[in-house]
């Protein structure tokens, strides 16, 4: 009976009588720790249904005209501009954010997005196919860093010796 009412409360804690606590009710449940799962991003949308939804913005207010490369690149660096000012003079800041509040989190997920959404119209702007041209940058990057030779070390590539 016991052990039932406290799988019972671990459960109704799990479903969100607290909020998130699915560390808490991990060990509740598991007798350990949880193992730390990696962050994952959610599938969609894509690159190239933000590559749609932000032609279908400028479309809707014939603003392609001041979409050109140029300018797109200058507004995206601007954005990263203001990304920095989210992180300027606080020192270092661990993965994560645990100091950050709710609405500082939500600053920096749109000012990430304002990258991400100039990022993609100037690759298209520019002819680029972003997602396979990550494909055959990663290719080359893993090609430039073995992992068993540069293990550990952070030091540009012209560092090394053959
Ligand atoms: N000519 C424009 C203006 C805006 N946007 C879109 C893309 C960005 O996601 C966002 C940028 O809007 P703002 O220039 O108003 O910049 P912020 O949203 O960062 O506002 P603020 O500069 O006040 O922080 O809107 C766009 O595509 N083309």
């Amino acid at each position: 009976v016991e052990y039932c009412a406290f799988v019972g409360l671990a459960r109704l804690i799990k479903h969100n009588m607290f909020g998130d606590k699915s560390d808490i009710c991990f060990m509740l449940l598991n007798g350990g720790p949880a193992p730390r799962q990696r962050f994952a991003f959610s599938p969609e949308p894509t690159i190239e249904d933000i590559r749609r939804m932000q032609a279908e913005f400028t479309d809707e207010r014939d603003w392609n005209q001041f979409h050109q490369p140029r300018n797109l690149l200058l507004a995206m660096v601007g954005e990263v501009g203001e990304v920095s000012e989210l992180f300027q003079w606080r020192g270092e800041v661990a993965e994560g954010l645990p100091d950050w509040t709710e609405p500082e989190r939500e600053q920096l997920a749109h000012e990430l997005s304002d990258v991400m959404i100039y990022l993609v119209e100037l690759a298209e702007k520019c002819r680029v196919d972003l997602p396979q041209a990550v494909l055959r940058k990663m290719a080359l990057n893993r090609l430039k860093y073995p992992a068993n030779k540069v293990h550990g070390s952070a030091k540009k590539y012209t560092e090394y010796q053959d």
